[in-house]
């Protein structure tokens, strides 16, 4: 039977409880499809910090790399622990250290679900640059707590960094609508911006059969919501794009819903799957969080593995559910009975 080892960080705060929603789905659909997939859990978190000093062990990435594929939870609880220790502790190291450097976001209103905005039909895909530019890590502080203190954080933009999340975006656009947004702000930032612009117009030499349009990040929040059926994939750099694929994630209907893969593309290195939102700490323990993000998020994943059938059948078991009204605002149905709800879709299918 095919199987794949699947190493699961359920981490803080709703992490643990979505991620668990998940992974009964994931089971439900490899009985269906008769292949298996073999868990190993981690205790990586907010938690293992306070007991051991560090997010992860000092070979987790080395432990991770074994398996065929990651899914995650989310990574933080600011009252224990500061966000920017447990995101470079475990987060962030593992999507560089695995050259995840494409960070897949759909954003679709699923049936049945209603944004905030009358936008019938919103179907856009975020491309979000994940190893490099503003979230290098790369500076420091002098003089801290003192008068003339400094504080330094470079964004670091290199040719292979850019062609390639640029290029991922190209072939994303060829298998859609052909159609392009690249996202910039090569006003204000003349050196890191106005080159991906440059690299945006080489490649779009290249891929002459796609459309490409340059938008100015702000221009863009705007234009998400004004005219996303002027939008079809949309690229930009590791901030621009944390920003944006929130705001996606807003109108889809909530942050509830937005999936999200880790993707190495030379599949040299296990890609990670995970929600877009992170361990909401306000609705922790209240068994309200939405499992649908981590639940599309395993069909990515399944998708990845090669089991397409598998991926197709979970979204369309959670298609039926929203079509239900089930989940479809937030705080609606408890995590449970919404896995309940596309679990039972799965049985039926
Ligand atoms: N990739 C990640 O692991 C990741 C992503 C974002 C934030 N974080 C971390 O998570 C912690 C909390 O961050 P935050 O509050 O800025 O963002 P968040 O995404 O955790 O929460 C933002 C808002 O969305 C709601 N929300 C999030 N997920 C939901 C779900 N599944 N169902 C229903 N409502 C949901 C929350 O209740 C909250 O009101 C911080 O430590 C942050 O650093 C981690
Ligand atoms: O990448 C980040 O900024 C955080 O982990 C989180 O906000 C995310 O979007 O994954
Ligand atoms: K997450
Ligand atoms: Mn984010």
């Amino acid at each position: 039977m095919r199987s794949h080892r699947i190493a699961l960080i359920p981490g803080d705060g709703i992490g643990p409880d979505v991620v668990e929603a998940a992974w009964k789905i994931g089971e439900a659909v490899a009985a269906k499809e008769s292949f298996a997939l073999e868990p190993t859990r981690f205790p990586w978190s907010c938690e293992f910090y306070t007991e051991t000093g560090a997010m992860m062990p000092e070979d987790g990435i080395e432990t991770l790399r074994g398996f065929d594929a990651i899914l995650l939870g989310a990574v933080g609880w600011p009252a224990r622990v500061p966000d920017s220790v447990s995101l470079h502790g475990l987060l962030l190291p593992i999507r560089k250290a695995f050259v995840q450097y494409a960070n897949v976001r759909p954003h679709r209103l699923l049936p049945g679900v209603e944004g905030p905005l009358k936008s019938e039909g919103f179907d856009i895909l975020c491309i979000r640059e994940n190893t490099e530019g503003e979230y290098s890590g790369a500076g420091g502080r002098v003089h801290q707590g003192g008068r003339d203190e400094v504080a330094v954080e470079t964004a670091i933009f290199t040719r292979t960094g850019v062609e390639r999340i640029l290029r991922y975006g190209f072939e994303q656009a060829r298998l859609r609508s052909g159609r392009l947004a690249s996202v910039t702000k090569s006003n204000a930032q003349k050196h890191s911006m106005v080159f991906w612009d440059e690299v945006t117009r080489e490649l779009a030499k290249e891929y002459s059969d796609v459309e490409v349009t340059s938008y100015h990040i702000d221009a863009m929040a705007a234009r998400m919501v004004m005219a996303p059926q002027s939008l079809d994939v949309v690229v930009g750099s590791n901030l621009f794009g944390d920003i944006l694929t929130d705001l996606g994630a807003a109108i889809q209907g909530g942050l509830g819903f937005a999936a999200s893969a880790n993707i190495d593309p030379t599949r040299a290195c296990p890609s990670m799957f995970e929600p877009v939102h992170g361990s909401a700490p306000d609705i922790a323990g209240k068994d309200i969080a939405n499992p649908l993000a981590t639940i599309w998020s395993l069909a990515m994943m399944l998708d990845h593995l090669g089991e397409s059938a598998a991926s197709e059948r979970v979204m369309r078991a959670m298609e039926a559910a929203t079509a239900r009204g089930i989940g479809i605002r937030p705080g609606s149905h408890t995590t449970g009975a919404i896995t309940d709800a596309v679990l039972n879709a799965i049985e039926k299918d």
